[in-house]
């Protein structure tokens, strides 16, 4: 491994072994099944698209596809406004879905609603490409105060957490550790 690569490595594993976990794999796992339950008493029958937001997404859909049992298929959308970054600016779209949403029961799953822009975004162009119904699922709601439209929630919330920077369970620092099975807040943010 390069010079470069391997002092980022150890830059990055020290800000995992200085940070807090908050919500371990256990609880986590819960979180999903209790989300999986809710989202097949609703749509077991409906036939619905589950799409998928890259990147952050990529985990919550993956833990909630193994756990729904009915028919369904499955697309995703790429949106991103953290780039990288702890605070959000412009949404940018970089890959749109290939199967239609029209006269479809549309399920968007995401790994956090922080602000909230992201996926109010996401649900108004649903909802402009015809989908009946259209939902959303996310796996971490944040609380505070700033969200873009007060009072938003998705249809389906997993956990509850509180307002710090967090990784793990599709949420990146800095483009890493999304691959952890527990979420983390680095100390100080
Ligand atoms: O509620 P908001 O304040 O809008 O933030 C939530 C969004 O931020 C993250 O995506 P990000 O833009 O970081 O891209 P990523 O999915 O590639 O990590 C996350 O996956 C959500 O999509
Ligand atoms: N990784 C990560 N991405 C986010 N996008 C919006 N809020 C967050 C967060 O707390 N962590």
């Amino acid at each position: 491994m390069n010079e470069q690569l391997d002092a980022e490595r150890q830059r990055i594993c020290q800000v995992l072994a200085d940070s807090d976990c908050l919500v371990n794999e256990a609880a986590v796992n819960q979180a999903f099944d209790q989300l999986a339950q809710a989202i097949t008493n609703d749509l077991a029958s409906a036939m619905p698209v589950v799409y998928c937001v890259m990147n952050g997404g990529l985990f919550a859909t993956a833990e909630l596809l193994k756990r729904l049992s009915f028919p369904l298929e499955v697309d995703y959308m790429q949106a991103s406004r953290y780039r990288r970054q702890t605070t959000g600016g412009e949404l940018n779209w970089r890959v749109s879905p290939e199967i239609s949403m029209q006269g479809r029961h549309v399920l968007i799953v995401d790994d956090i609603l922080d602000e909230g822009a992201t996926l109010a975004a996401i649900l108004d162009h649903c909802r402009a490409q015809g989908a009946i119904d259209v939902r959303c699922a996310v796996l971490v709601d944040k609380v505070h105060d700033r969200k873009a439209m007060p009072g938003f929630k998705a249809n389906y919330t997993g956990l509850e957490v509180e307002d710090r920077y967090l990784f793990g369970c599709g949420m990146d620092y800095q483009g890493y550790l999304r691959n952890l099975p527990a979420i983390y807040a680095p100390k100080g943010l």
